[in-house]
């Protein structure tokens, strides 16, 4: 099966200060990639970077096949980008952010009042569709944020932190969404996350940054053996405190 995401040895610095040396990942269709690292790692980086938001100093990245870097416009159409950093207008209304969004990416009108209306039902918008985003709580606020990045149907999603700071009702609809995009729409799905447990349950490959690398790559299986651990959490420790693990 063809990648739809590929990152080919990818570095970033900011200034002097080296960030990302050298990292390389993939994803098919249909598969689930849950990115974890410690605060600083360089997730946050490295999302924007597969995502064309910020070019890296070396490296390739192709989305669906189109070069990120030398096309970006045309890569982006195939991706959805979710980051803490992009904020909703505030003087929109749930619905006039996703009708908004549906124009920019020049989805025909016909198709734009369907596809918001799918979108309100699967991430159960309708009850404040009409009301300001700036009168939104956060939980609502994420879920308009997603629909918003998914608006133009992308085969990769990108989520950086998508359930941080949401209740369990909240993040526990968005690891549905996630899973449904991947394994009923057959989309890739790379998102970040402190959260381990989470990852557990929805990735089918993990990847640990540290210093600059990706420590592990694999399935939790994989990780579990390589680190003679029980559980993510203990086998990220491993990893992250002695790199006794190589890959
Ligand atoms: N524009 C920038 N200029 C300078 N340094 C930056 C810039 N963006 C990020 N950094 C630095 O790069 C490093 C990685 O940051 P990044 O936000 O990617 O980490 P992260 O793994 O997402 O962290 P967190 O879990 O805290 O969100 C940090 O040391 C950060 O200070």
């Amino acid at each position: 099966m063809s990648n739809l995401l590929e990152l080919n040895h990818i570095h970033k610095s900011f200034g002097t200060k080296e960030i990302i040396k050298s990292l390389s990942l993939s994803l098919e269709a249909g598969e689930i990639y849950g990115l974890l690292g410690v605060n600083g790692a360089g997730k946050t980086t490295t999302l924007s970077m597969l995502a064309g938001l910020l070019k890296p100093n070396e490296g390739e990245v192709f989305v669906n096949g189109v070069d990120m870097i030398a096309e970006s416009i045309s890569a982006r159409k195939h991706l959805g980008f979710l980051t803490g950093e992009m904020k909703l207008y505030d003087r929109l209304t749930a619905k006039e952010q996703l009708e908004f969004f549906g124009k920019l990416y020049g989805i025909p009108k016909k198709e734009i009042a369907q596809r918001i209306e799918e979108l309100i039902d699967l991430f159960q918008i309708e009850e404040f569709k009409d009301q300001l985003c700036s009168t939104l709580s956060t939980g609502q606020k994420q879920r308009v944020a997603i629909a918003r990045s998914v608006i133009h149907k992308p085969s990769v999603i990108v989520l950086d932190e998508p359930t941080t700071g949401l209740d369990i009702m909240s993040a526990e609809q968005i690891t549905k969404f996630i899973h449904h995009q991947a394994k009923v729409e057959g989309r890739a799905v790379i998102f970040s996350t402190h959260n381990l447990s989470e990852v557990e349950r929805l990735c089918d490959r993990i990847g640990i940054i540290h210093e600059g690398h990706l420590a592990f790559q694999g399935t939790l299986s994989e990780i579990l053996d390589q680190t003679e651990s029980k559980h993510l959490h203990e086998a990220f420790f491993t990893l992250v405190n002695n790199e006794a693990v190589t890959i």
